[in-house]
């Protein structure tokens, strides 16, 4: 009897504690407009048990609302809080500017799946906040600024070329997505410690296995909403878990192997050019000399995870990105030629691959304008994380409470109405006056957590596109599931991916 009253008590506490939270609210949150109630429901069943991509439960019940107000709260199931989205442009810049103010989330480590543990670790450039970021910044800002080899970009998509040529042997017609996200990868690892996963070639190297298995598995929403799976006999990964340490051990050994050589030339004085890769690690341990203080300095430990947050941060994004500017410029015939013209203007028209060099990447004007475009009206990343305000604080008119949480959103800032005119038509030329576009174009975040590798993402896509319209033309293979919008799938860190994009291409030599 005890027990059933028992069991009854739990179930109305929980009720009220739950309804208590929803509709018995702070003045300051009663302040800001609530997204309704049903999109509310639909939008946390949509995104947390069905699966549903985040971009899809964003343009079918946040955005409307978002339009309406630039600000708006919603309840979210899996933090049990308030969160405060906003998309108006003066507000986004309070909060990036406030960036002391409103802090990333701290993890909460008992929340998070193992293997997530095992691939990022808690300290890394991407999860930690306060002096202990700033100290991953302070390493890694010098090694991002350095500008990258055209080369790097060029040879890679000459590789790329090869292998969808051969392509054509089988068929004309092939998912986009899968090849500029090995283009990317291959890329990334070259450019962050010189290792060539050589997933172009599609070699079967067992690093591109076992990084690609454990982006796959970390995308395992199960895992992700119930981490204690993982200590349940007969839901293990132990696959995973041996790919994950195989990917931990080689870029540990490059790293090790990095600091004996530098170490060994400080020690004798050697001045010599150093012969290795000039890539984000040599930059990064070249800063590290520089700060006296050990403190300052970043652990092996951590050298590792911000490798492997590199290549995570930087591969879909990037490749996501490429892919949509192809996606839009298939849809839009008038778009692509004025891209191919350009390109053609500056490299001339000779029947064979051609890198653009430095000075003739400055004079690209519409391809710059194209990659604008495509990363306004599908940001590879939706949204920013969450921040959280560490205490009590405004932003426009709006008083926000310590504890509140607040997302910035990229792409509804992208399709504001109040900003953007038509704002779902892909056209470029809305970039030809920069002045017009600052603030309401963020793809890349901004404040202190803005992406570091934007430099590097924007000079890698500025010499594929260029290459890419020399090389092929393309439309959208009909009839297609892209032909009102591009369809994403779920993926980590709610990223923008494209669902089966298929194009029919044309080689023009
Ligand atoms: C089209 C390509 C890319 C897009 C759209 C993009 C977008 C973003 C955005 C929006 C953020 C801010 C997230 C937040 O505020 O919560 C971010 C952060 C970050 N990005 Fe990127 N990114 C791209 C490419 C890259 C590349 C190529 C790299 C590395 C090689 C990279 C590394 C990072 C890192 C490490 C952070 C965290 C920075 C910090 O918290 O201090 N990203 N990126």
């Amino acid at each position: 009897m005890i027990f059933i009253y028992g069991v009854y008590f739990f179930l109305f506490y929980s009720l009220y504690y739950f309804f208590k939270k929803i509709f018995i609210i702070s003045p300051e949150l009663r302040q800001i407009p609530s997204l309704p109630l049903i999109q509310n429901i639909q939008f946390d069943l949509k995104f947390y048990l069905a699966g549903e991509p985040l971009l899809y439960v964003i343009r079918h019940y946040l955005i409307e609302s978002l339009n309406k107000h630039g600000i708006l709260k919603y309840y979210d199931l899996l933090i049990g809080k308030w969160v405060i989205v906003v998309s108006k442009p003066e507000l986004m810049k309070e909060i990036f500017q406030k960036s002391d103010v409103f802090q990333k989330l701290e993890r909460n480590k008992q929340k998070v799946s193992e293997a997530e543990l095992k691939f990022f670790g808690y300290n890394n450039i991407l999860f930690e906040i306060n002096e202990a970021h700033l100290r991953h910044r302070r390493v890694s800002n010098p090694a991002f600024s350095h500008s990258w080899p055209p080369e790097l970009f060029g040879n890679l998509a000459i590789e790329l070329f090869e292998v969808m040529d051969k392509e054509f042997e089988k068929s004309p017609t092939f998912d986009i997505f899968h090849f500029t996200k090995s283009f990317t990868l291959d890329a990334l690892g070259l450019a962050a410690f010189g290792y060539n996963f050589r997933g172009i070639r599609k070699s079967g190297n067992e690093l591109e296995k076992a990084y690609l298995m454990a982006v796959d598995g970390m995308s395992d929403k199960k895992y992700n909403l119930f981490p204690v799976l993982e200590k349940i006999p007969g839901f293990r990964r132990s696959e995973l878990f041996n790919r994950l340490d195989y990917l931990n051990d080689v870029i540990l050994d490059i790293i090790k192997e990095r600091k004996q050589i530098l170490k060994f030339k400080k020690a004798n004085n050697d001045n010599d050019d150093y012969e290795g890769p000039r890539d984000l690690l040599y930059y990064m341990l070249k800063a590290e000399e520089t700060q006296d203080d050990l403190k300052s300095r970043l652990t092996t430990e951590e050298l590792l995870n911000d490798m492997k947050i590199f290549l995570v941060a930087g591969h879909d994004t990037t490749a996501i990105a490429l892919a949509a500017a192809i996606y839009f410029l298939g849809m839009n015939q008038e778009c692509q030629e004025k891209a191919r013209e350009e390109s053609i203007r500056i490299l001339g028209d000779e029947k064979k691959n051609i890198i653009p060099n430095s000075e003739q990447i400055k004079e690209l004007k519409y391809i710059n304008m194209v990659i604008k475009e495509t990363m306004r009206i599908h940001p590879p990343a939706s949204v920013t994380g969450f921040r959280r305000a560490n205490k009590d604080t405004r932003i426009g008119k709006y008083v926000i409470k310590e504890g509140t949480i607040v997302e910035p959103q990229i792409y509804a800032l992208h399709h504001s109405e109040e900003s953007w005119e038509d704002s779902y038509k892909f056209k470029p030329e809305r970039f030809s006056n920069e002045k017009d576009t600052a603030n309401k174009h963020l793809p890349f975040g901004g404040g202190n957590r803005m992406c570091i590798g934007m430099n590097f993402s924007l000079a890698e896509q500025r010499v594929f596109l260029t290459m890419f319209v020399r090389k092929y033309s393309w439309k959208i293979t009909e009839p297609s599931i892209h032909k009102d919008k591009l369809q994403t799938k779920p993926t980590l860190l709610t990223l923008a991916v494209p669902r089966n994009l298929e194009i029919d291409f044309e080689r023009r030599y």
